[in-house]
């Protein structure tokens, strides 16, 4: 394979739409993305546009090819927001209903319901997710059941539902293909990650017609091919990789065994790493499927955080900062926090507490404390949930995890990375290219064709380079102010 062959991939992510161009030595040939809108109907709900993101996708696949000239495409990788559904009508294509999207929180009363009819153990069991609003079982219930007609219809065998990747191929292959892949299927809490196929009893218990469901395949296929006027790509391009975003980061840090953790620092953070086998988390970790290859599942632990790079954007706006990098310059101020820490429990605390009820709490102030030790506090805080969470990844495989491979926004900020790097007491690498995701997606696209393209390289490597004594004083510190989190009950507030 020569670098002038090229896949396009594509990261259809919440907030913005990319397509880069990628050779099979990781070089990025060029790059377009364009914004998308999610709206908020109401408190806790939250949608986009299943036609709006289909355009999005349009365009940066033509701006692409547009930038790049006359280059041979060999196929194209698709990396995905997950857990974000659609129905549409598989006659016209046309959708039925917004894309509830992950954050969206409509189906409480569903999940509610099926926990209080004691439905959550076996619902987790053959998932490997707690039963959660975040997934898109009960949102499609929630869809069927308040979209006018649309129960009658599905029923009658008239809808398909999809998660984002197979709402991209249905229209990219002009209708002809509802497919899935087993990353995006695992996020669904529809599929059972033991049979690796849709689960009959929970499609039952969530009230789901299994004709609306996509065939599932694995990540790296041949999944269809581009059909004429479907987009800028010449009609018969090859669809060869569709991947979960999460997944896909982990795939394109050049992961492939266990032992190495990603950690995506965004507005939350993603933890995951691959397990030998399927393991059922007893430590408040989701247990997923990575990807699969040749039809090979491949599980991991997967710890999702809330808040994470967003505290320091909060905290920055609490002190009257411009932006989380002024925050960061003020920290850089002190040698530490001065006590002082902050749980980020804003929107409650995701893995590994699971307490959506939580809410932050700083503790340690004295007249001794500054802006600047409160602005410490908030960088540490992305650090010091990350440790959690790998601390309850390590008790549930029954061993030592090793590096952490970092990307996303707080991966570029030194303070917090070698913070990072102190408490876990392992090496941290921060990812050299900001598009992980990407890059994950093509080079899982590569592996289709037979190329093993190579993972993201390390821009900057942090070793520990603290005492275990100081160590174990801030795992104290922070372990102290969680259980006070914890012990609040705000339950009338939340
Ligand atoms: O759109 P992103 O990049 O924020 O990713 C969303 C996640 O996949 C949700 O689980």
């Amino acid at each position: 394979m020569t670098d002038r062959e090229l896949i396009l991939a594509i990261d259809q992510g919440t907030t913005n739409t990319k397509a880069l161009l990628v050779d099979a030595t990781g070089r990025v040939h060029s790059q377009a993305s364009v914004p998308n809108l999610v709206t908020y109907p109401r408190p806790g709900w939250a949608e986009q546009s299943g036609i709006d993101l289909i355009a999005g996708v349009q365009t940066v696949i033509a701006d692409v090819l547009a930038k790049a000239g006359d280059v041979p495409i060999i196929g194209v990788g698709i990396s995905n927001q997950r857990e974000s559904i659609l129905v549409w009508d598989a006659a016209t294509g046309v959708p039925v209903g917004p894309l509830v999207i992950w954050q969206c929180r409509r189906s409480a009363p569903k999940c509610e319901a099926l926990r209080a009819d004691g439905h959550a153990e076996a619902i987790e069991s053959r998932t490997g997710l707690a039963l959660d609003p975040l997934f898109p079982a009960a949102k499609i219930t929630w869809l069927l059941d308040n979209v006018p007609g649309a129960r009658t219809r599905a029923e009658k065998g008239e809808l398909r539902v999809g998660t984002v990747d197979s709402w991209l191929l249905w229209n990219l292959t002009g209708g002809t293909v509802h497919t899935t892949d087993h990353s995006n299927a695992s996020r669904t809490q529809l599929f059972n990650t033991k049979t690796l196929s849709w689960d009959e009893e929970l499609c039952t218990l969530f009230d789901v017609p299994m004709s609306m469901l996509a065939e599932i395949k694995s990540s790296d296929s041949r999944f269809g091919a581009t059909a004429e006027g479907a987009c800028a790509l010449p009609a018969g391009t090859p669809i060869l990789s569709m991947i979960g975003d999460s997944h896909a980061a982990l795939f394109g840090h050049g992961v492939r065994e266990p032992g190495t953790v990603k950690g995506t620092y965004g507005t939350g953070t993603s933890l995951m790493a691959l397990t030998p086998e399927r393991i059922r988390s007893t430590h408040g970790i989701s247990s997923t499927i990575a990807w699969s290859q040749n039809g090979k599942a491949q599980y991991a632990l997967e710890g999702n955080i809330s808040v994470s790079g967003q505290t320091a954007a909060f905290v920055a706006e609490l002190l009257g900062l411009a932006d989380a990098a002024t925050l960061s310059a003020l920290a850089e101020t002190v040698p530490d926090s001065n006590g002082v820490t902050f749980v980020p429990a804003l929107v409650g605390l995701g893995a590994p507490y699971w307490r959506s009820d939580a809410r932050g709490t700083m503790t340690g102030m004295s007249l001794g404390t500054k802006p600047a030790h409160l602005a410490r506090a908030a960088l540490e805080a992305i650090a010091f949930q990350v440790a959690d969470v790998y601390a309850a990844m390590e008790a549930d495989m029954g061993s030592a995890l090793g590096e952490l491979r970092a990307d996303g926004g707080a991966s570029r900020n030194p303070l917090v990375m070698q913070f990072q790097s102190d408490i876990l007491g392992r090496p941290v690498a921060a990812a050299a290219a900001p598009e992980v995701s990407a890059l994950g997606a093509a080079a899982l696209a590569f592996s289709a064709l037979g190329t093993a393209m190579p993972g993201v390289p390390a821009a900057d490597k942090y070793e520990p380079s603290m005492s275990a004594a100081e160590c174990a004083n801030h795992r104290q510190r922070w372990a102290s102010a969680v259980t006070q989190t914890l012990a609040t009950n705000n339950k009338t507030t939340s």
